[in-house]
């Protein structure tokens, strides 16, 4: 009778991939903000075709404000690296944010190209250099920082402040406060899902945007029109994803009829342009973490 010599199975050791430093993760933000930028045909926004519903913005602003925030965003992962998550580690983060935004007002000459997005990307950054690799496990712990108190953070009036106060929107507080759920749940599906069904990058890109213009309280457009500009945006982004988005001619036309029904409001999504560019991002940070 043959007789089995019990073999000790290998202790497995978990692997965990190394964590992206914070240089890498820098510029991964900056890019994410250059694809959003250039991602084109956006309605109400600025992209290689023009400025959208906007007098004080151009592609070449957006593209220096967005290389302008590189250190600034190293800065906040390198900050991630050194704390462990704390309300020390948010109190560093928001006044880190809001070096940030100054730096962007002085590229900008006092524009305000980036400051939801110095927020945002500055969260999922963070979370980057805390370890966080999937996009879930990105957001979630993006959100868990936000939460956190910043007791230096003076709340000053803002649109978005003036827009949850007259229409009870969440706003990108909200929205990363609650683990950016418009990005992992929304945004990624739709970015990955286009490009599964053969669509370039860029139509992907779009379409990403239209899935979340037709589901988030964006506070722009309420600031820039209320309700009537927050209502035709997301049935406008509903209609054309129906349609087939961007890689389709009859989702395309909706698209440019929505871009001349925004800019006749005079109204920007700035808030989904920033949630692209986090959508982006996060699915640019789980990639690089699988062959870290
Ligand atoms: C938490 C803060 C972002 C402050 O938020 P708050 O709502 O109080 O202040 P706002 O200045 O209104 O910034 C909100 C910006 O966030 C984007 N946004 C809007 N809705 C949403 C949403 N539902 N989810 C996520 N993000 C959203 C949007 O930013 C983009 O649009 C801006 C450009 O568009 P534009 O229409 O031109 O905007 P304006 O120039 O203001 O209006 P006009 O005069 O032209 O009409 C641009 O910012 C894009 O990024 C909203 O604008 C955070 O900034 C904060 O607390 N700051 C204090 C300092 C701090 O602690 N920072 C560090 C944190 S790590
Ligand atoms: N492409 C864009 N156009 C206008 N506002 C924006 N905020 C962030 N990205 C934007």
């Amino acid at each position: 009778m043959q007789t089995f010599h019990s073999v000790a199975a290998p202790t497995v050791a978990w692997w965990t991939p190394p964590r992206m430093q914070p240089a890498a993760l820098g510029a991964l933000a900056v890019e994410a903000l250059l694809q959003e930028a250039r991602a084109t045909p956006k309605p109400g926004l600025v992209d290689r075709r023009g400025v959208g519903a906007h007098h004080d913005l151009s592609l070449p602003l957006m593209e220096r404000s967005a290389v302008a925030l590189e250190p600034h965003f190293i800065a906040m992962a390198e900050a991630a690296v050194r704390k462990t998550l704390s309300i020390e580690l948010r109190e560093e983060l928001g006044a880190l944010g809001r070096d940030a935004e100054s730096a962007m007002l002085r590229v900008t000459k006092g524009v305000n190209t980036h400051r939801g997005a110095i927020w945002a990307l500055g969260l999922l950054v963070a979370a980057g250099a805390q370890g966080a690799t999937s996009v879930k496990e990105l957001c979630n712990l993006a959100g868990a920082i936000a939460r956190m108190p910043d007791a230096k953070c003076v709340q000053t009036g803002s649109h978005g402040r003036s827009a949850q106060e007259t229409y009870g929107a969440m706003g990108a507080r909200g929205e990363a406060m609650s683990g950016f759920p418009h990005v992992w749940r929304v945004g990624v599906p739709a970015l990955r899902g286009a490009r599964l069904r053969g669509a370039s990058e860029e139509a992907a890109r779009v379409d990403a945007l239209l899935a979340i213009m037709a589901q988030l309280e964006d506070t722009c457009l309420l600031h820039r029109g209320g309700r009537a500009a927050l209502l035709a945006a997301q049935v406008g982004a509903a209609e054309a994803s129906a349609l087939g988005g961007a890689a389709t001619d009859a989702g395309l036309q909706r698209i440019i009829a929505l871009d001349q029904e925004l800019l006749s409001l005079w109204a920007s999504p700035g808030g989904s342009a920033d949630l692209l560019a986090a959508t982006l991002l996060v699915d640019r940070m789980e990639k690089e973490s699988k062959y870290a």
